[in-house]
């Protein structure tokens, strides 16, 4: 059975008496351990997919499943990372991911096994060290990386990552890329990950959708990116697999898919 199906989705939104369809006929399947991202140009849609299959979100057409299951509320076995952290700032970082995990796994795991648990997440992230600290006292890659131990804590199925990195400098950007990578490969999560990044899709992903330009947007086409794991970004640079599948992608968006206001 598929483990993730978006299944013919579409929404339109009403505002002010004009209603505008977003998404038309979105059909997605994703295996359990796969790593997919989205991409496509600002406006399309992306994020709506991906609250949609959050449960933020109600599709006006179609739907999603998880397991068979029809997705129509959020739940903590599809965890969402966002851009712009969203840790409770009075809270410590220790704080911030036990209020996920005392919330979600109460009925699961003993209060010791919960403390185990809460560290064993921020070790994952390389967070340990500053388990004390409030949000206000750490660097933006540090508080993206509790949002995932945060999240990953919650131990979902699929993990949903909206532009998670789209805020921090390169370098931390690469670091915290490598960082996904590993605990990837460690716990086969499944992932959507919106990014507006080429390299940060053929690097990470199994698979990158592209999406169309909106009204009406849907999946222009979907690249498999047959690069074995672990991935080292160094080698890759001039791998010629790696090489065609970003000359790929950014044909699609800068070529097939040009926003029109930037077309040629
Ligand atoms: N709740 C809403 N009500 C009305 N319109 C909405 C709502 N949510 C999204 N939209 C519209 O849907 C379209 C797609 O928005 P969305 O945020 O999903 O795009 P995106 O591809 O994620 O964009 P970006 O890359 O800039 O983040 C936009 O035109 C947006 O204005």
């Amino acid at each position: 059975m598929t483990h993730l199906s978006l299944e013919q989705v579409g929404i339109s939104f009403t505002r002010a008496g004009r209603t505008t369809e977003v998404l038309r006929d979105v059909d997605l399947k994703i295996d359990k351990g796969e790593f997919v991202s989205l991409i496509g140009h600002s406006g399309c849609g992306k994020s709506t997919v991906l609250n949609i299959v959050a449960g933020l979100l109600k599709a006006s057409t179609g739907g999603v499943l998880l397991d068979g299951k029809e997705v129509n509320s959020p739940g903590p076995e599809r965890a969402v990372v966002f851009q712009n952290h969203s840790l409770l700032p009075w809270l410590t970082v220790r704080e911030n991911v036990a209020l996920a995990v005392d919330k979600v796994l109460r009925s699961k795991k003993s209060r010791a096994e919960r403390r185990e648990w809460i560290e064993h997440n921020l070790a994952l992230v390389n967070m340990t060290h500053a388990a004390e600290k409030r949000p206000h006292e750490i660097s933006g890659g540090m508080k993206q990386r509790v949002g995932i131990a945060r999240a990953l804590a919650m131990e979902p199925k699929v993990l949903l990552m909206d532009e998670p990195f789209g805020a921090l400098d390169a370098l931390t950007r690469a670091h915290l890329q490598d960082q996904l990578m590993e605990i990837h490969l460690r716990l086969k999560n499944t992932v959507i990950m919106i990014t507006h990044d080429v390299d940060e899709a053929v690097l990470l992903s199994d698979r990158i959708v592209m999406m169309t330009n909106g009204p009406s947007a849907t999946i222009g086409e979907v690249l498999t990116v047959p690069l074995a794991r672990p991935r080292k970004r160094l080698e890759l640079v001039e791998d010629p697999t790696y090489t065609h599948a970003r000359a790929e992608v950014l044909e699609f968006l800068y070529a097939r898919h040009a926003k029109p206001a930037i077309a040629a």
